[in-house]
């Protein structure tokens, strides 16, 4: 549904300053009836990809693709029509404050030339879909934030479209609010078979709704993959500090300035088990204890649901040496992975 291929950005130079590429080399994919992310932190670019893909700026380089039109060669009457099959939504909501709910949604409508009639018709069960049937008639000063969101999102719906591009749209919501929002999003795709490309720069929006997320970083994807993959296995250093930043996975300062690199005589090995499922696994660690009859404690522990996947971590002590053998047997045994961290006196 669309194709990114090869692309570059680069801004012109103007009043004095030098050229900026903003994009290099970048690919992707995203097929029909897919949410793909793509999660970068300020500057990265991530702005400048959606705006090629709703066809706002121009591509130096390459092509971008959406639904097998090619936007890089389209004149600007083209494009115009082109932009009909994709909705946006927005941060800011960027809603009409002099309209109603109701009148923003129709407002692509009235653009498009479609008249009173069949516009109460589209915009109506729009409402009911986004849950704000009975705000129809209310200006968006009198709505909270995630109800403007949804406006926003029956604006962009309006047209039907068949890509939805979200660009940070829950970024100014509260936790619950996001939520409830990305919780709608699914929904749309799920019942509605819409595409959706979003950006963002928080990974648990990543983790609650997408399928594949790209992680951008100085213009460039860095890595990309399906959402479970990239979380629970991430290469590149900066997927990794996205990561840590929802998994917690860091050791209490405590324990980690004690950590020693090498075991000493008396030591507890601190080792980490990454759990990948339905999380039942977590049974053996009592098992290995009965049958090795070794001693552990549990030092930090988390499960997380990533891409609808059980995703946990648990970091025991367990005496050096002989014990963490059979640790370390256990867990090969559960087929389990292990990482030993270190080592505390
Ligand atoms: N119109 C423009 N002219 C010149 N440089 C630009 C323009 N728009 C963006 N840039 C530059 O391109 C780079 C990428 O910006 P972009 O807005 O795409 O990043 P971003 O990841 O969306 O950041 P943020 O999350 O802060 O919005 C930045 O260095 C930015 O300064």
């Amino acid at each position: 549904m669309i194709s990114i291929q090869k692309v570059e950005k680069t801004y012109p130079a103007r009043a004095g300053h030098a050229p900026v590429t903003a994009l290099s080399d970048v690919d992707l994919e995203v097929a029909a009836g897919e949410i793909v992310g793509v999660i970068g932190r300020s500057g990265a670019g991530k702005s400048t990809l959606i705006r090629l893909v709703n066809g706002l700026e121009r591509a130096t380089k390459g092509t971008v693709t959406v639904d097998g039109t090619d936007l890089t060669t389209l004149r600007e009457s083209e494009l115009r029509q082109a932009r009909r099959s994709i909705g946006m939504i927005f941060q800011h909501f960027n809603l009409l404050a002099r309209r109603t709910a109701f009148d923003n949604v129709a407002m692509p409508l009235e653009i498009a030339g479609f008249g009173r009639r069949d516009i109460e018709a589209r915009v109506k069960p729009l409402l009911d879909l986004v849950g704000l049937a009975d705000k129809a008639d209310r200006y968006p000063a009198e709505l909270s934030g995630g109800q403007k969101q949804r406006v926003g999102i029956a604006r962009a719906l309006a047209t039907n479209p068949k890509v939805l591009l979200s660009d940070e749209a829950t970024s100014a919501l509260d936790p619950d609010t996001t939520k409830q929002i990305l919780a709608l999003l699914k929904k749309v795709n799920a019942e509605l078979g819409i595409t959706i490309l979003l950006i963002t720069h928080e990974m648990s929006v990543i983790s609650a709704i997408t399928d594949r997320v790209a992680v951008i970083d100085g213009g460039t994807i860095v890595e990309q993959g399906p959402t479970f993959d990239v979380f629970t296995a991430p290469r590149h250093a900066t997927t990794q500090s996205f990561v840590s930043s929802v998994t917690g996975t860091a050791l209490p300062e405590a324990i980690a300035q004690r950590l020693q690199p090498a075991a000493v005589q008396g030591a507890q090995a601190l080792v980490r088990i990454v759990f990948r499922g339905t999380g039942s696994e977590a049974a053996f660690l009592s098992r290995i204890s009965r049958e090795e009859a070794i001693d552990l404690s549990i030092v930090q522990g988390r499960i997380d649901e990533v891409a609808g996947q059980t995703y946990g971590q648990l970091i025991v002590s367990v005496a050096g040496g002989d014990g963490l053998a059979a640790l370390e047997r256990g867990v090969a045994k559960a087929g389990l992975t292990s990482e030993v961290l270190g080592y505390v006196r």
